[in-house]
């Protein structure tokens, strides 16, 4: 099965409500879709997220990256030589990671569908359902409350906590939620870069002391400071989750080696997409480092992807896949079904969307 044509089309989703982290503030998504053509008649589809704070990339980037280099790079290949096309994919341009996971997943759909099996099979096939959390943005104490409470009655069981834009506020935030949803809801806390290492230390203490009980903090420090993160992780008892500061399988052997984070978020947006994913999902599991899959402001598109892969690996044992649920709508049908805190794999060939 050979690659005919790539082009791009533009995703435009509204969202239910304004999505606000340390970093930014977003009330619709813009993303950039992928297709992909071959001389089979099959088509394979992607998404890439313009995260200009996150992965440096941005609409135009991103269909630059896209049309000048990675398209004339892997055009006439066989869907079947993935390794050579993804060799390809890497050598053809430096970061642009949105871009290349765009591309990279609509190829994976493709070789899944040319051997007419779903995706998370041919992957690696070690679950069929994931449970995802739930964002909460970043707001005052009793906007986040009622968020959480809101959340947890439509039947989520973990809660993603967004900080760190007001650090004085962010311990009363953090025990105000729990208070409010009791003893039984996992809370994770994502403070996206927003505090220095001490403040970090200071406020993940505050919140030991506090009995809050929280599963792990993601990303406390700025994405460079590594070692900001590593003193963070060995002066806290709490989970120290490295988000921006791991997108290739060398950060991850970097910070593992470092001890300076106890388990990695892996995003298909910051890796470049699946086949890189999967390097650090391994290199993880040799060190007994678990990871989660996370996703950017995405639609079903490609947290539909990133799905198959967390369903497809042992070691993916976290999941904060809501992208779909913070959208007013799904670009596609078909694919894996988002029904509140659960996402359950289609046996469809492919990523299974009908296109
Ligand atoms: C959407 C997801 N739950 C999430 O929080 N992802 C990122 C931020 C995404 C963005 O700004 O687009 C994270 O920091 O984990
Ligand atoms: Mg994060």
């Amino acid at each position: 099965m050979k690659i005919t044509d790539i082009q791009c089309f533009d995703v435009e989703v509204p969202l239910i409500t304004p999505f606000k982290t340390a970093l930014r503030t977003v009330d619709k998504i813009k993303n950039i879709g992928v297709y992909i053509y071959t001389d089979e008649g099959q088509v394979g589809i992607g998404e890439a997220a313009p995260t200009a704070v996150i992965t440096g990339e941005t609409r135009e980037s991103i269909i630059g990256a896209i049309q000048l280099y990675i398209k004339p790079a892997i055009i006439g290949m066989e869907i079947e030589e993935i390794a050579l096309i993804m060799e390809r994919i890497d050598q053809c341009l430096h970061k642009n990671t949105g871009a290349k996971a765009a591309v990279d997943m609509a190829i994976y759909d493709l070789f899944a569908k040319r051997y007419n099996a779903p995706l998370y099979k041919v992957l690696g096939g070690y679950r069929k359902e994931l449970v995802t959390d739930i964002t909460i943005s970043v707001n005052d104490v009793q906007t986040m409350v009622d968020d959480s409470l809101k959340a947890v009655d439509r039947g989520y069981e973990i809660l993603k906590v967004k900080v760190g834009k007001n650090q004085e506020k962010d311990v009363d935030r953090v025990i105000a939620i729990r208070k409010a949803v009791g003893p039984k809801v996992k809370i994770r806390v994502d403070a996206n870069q927003g505090w220095s290492p001490k403040e970090a230390v200071r406020i993940i203490r505050k919140l030991e002391d506090a009995d809050v009980n929280i599963e792990l903090v993601e990303q406390p420090v700025h994405y460079a400071n590594l070692e900001g993160l590593q003193y963070v992780t060995a002066h806290t008892e709490t989970n120290i989750l490295a988000d921006e500061s791991v997108f290739s399988p060398k950060d991850a052997l970097k910070l593992i080696e470092m001890r300076a984070c106890d388990c990695i978020n892996i995003k298909l947006m910051k890796t470049g997409g699946i086949y890189q994913a999967q390097k650090i999902v391994h290199i993880a599991e040799a060190y007994g480092i678990e990871c989660m899959i996370g996703c950017m402001l995405e639609t079903k598109i490609s947290v539909s992807a990133a799905a198959h892969f967390a369903a497809s690996q042992k070691n993916t044992t976290m999941v904060d896949l809501d992208g779909p649920s913070l959208c007013l709508k799904d670009p596609v049908t078909g694919g894996p079904t988002f029904e509140n805190q659960w996402i359950r794999m289609s046996d469809a060939p492919g990523i299974g969307f009908s296109i």
